[in-house]
């Protein structure tokens, strides 16, 4: 049953201080097409040999040019992750930045860092939207 596994992505709530977290970042997609202009947590595919913290440091470090320090998992409702897409499921950490400054290098043409009160204020991923109501839930911020 190997080929009907869901592809697993990774991906961040990368907030400003993980104990006192105020901004959230969301990221815009430039590709494909159909996504284009939607907002995002930034992440990606885990590829075959890694674990999924691994694919995250990847993935955030080639996106966004930064290191992270990993918080809390935002777990899913389906056996701990989320159904993104019919093929995909998503696995999301908390995080935030111990070095450099998150730039939209490859995958996105803006970053915006979501002041509290407006963590829903850009068109997520329509996928997303209930994963930022998790994020706001588990860090207790006053940002719905
Ligand atoms: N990274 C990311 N992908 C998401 C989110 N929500 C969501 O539905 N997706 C979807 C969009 C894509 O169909 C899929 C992830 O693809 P991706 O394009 O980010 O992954 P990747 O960089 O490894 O892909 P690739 O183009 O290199 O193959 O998951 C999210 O918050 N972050």
């Amino acid at each position: 049953m190997t080929g009907s596994q869901p592809t697993l992505v990774v991906a961040a709530a990368l907030v400003d201080d993980l104990d006192a977290p105020t901004v959230l970042l969301s990221a815009r997609r430039r590709t494909p097409a159909s996504l284009a202009g939607r907002w995002e947590f930034p992440g990606g595919k885990v590829e075959p040999g890694e674990t999924p913290e691994e694919a995250l440091h990847r993935e955030l470090r080639e996106e966004l040019g930064v290191a992270v320090g990993l918080g809390d998992e935002v777990p899913g409702p389906e056996d701990g992750v989320w159904r993104i897409t019919p093929t995909h499921v998503l696995r999301l950490w908390l995080a935030e930045v111990v070095s450099g400054v998150p730039a939209p290098l490859v995958e996105h043409d803006e970053l915006r860092w979501l002041p509290a009160g407006q963590w829903f204020d850009v068109p997520w991923l329509d996928a997303d939207v209930p994963i930022v109501t998790a994020v706001v839930a588990l860090t207790s911020a006053d940002a719905a």
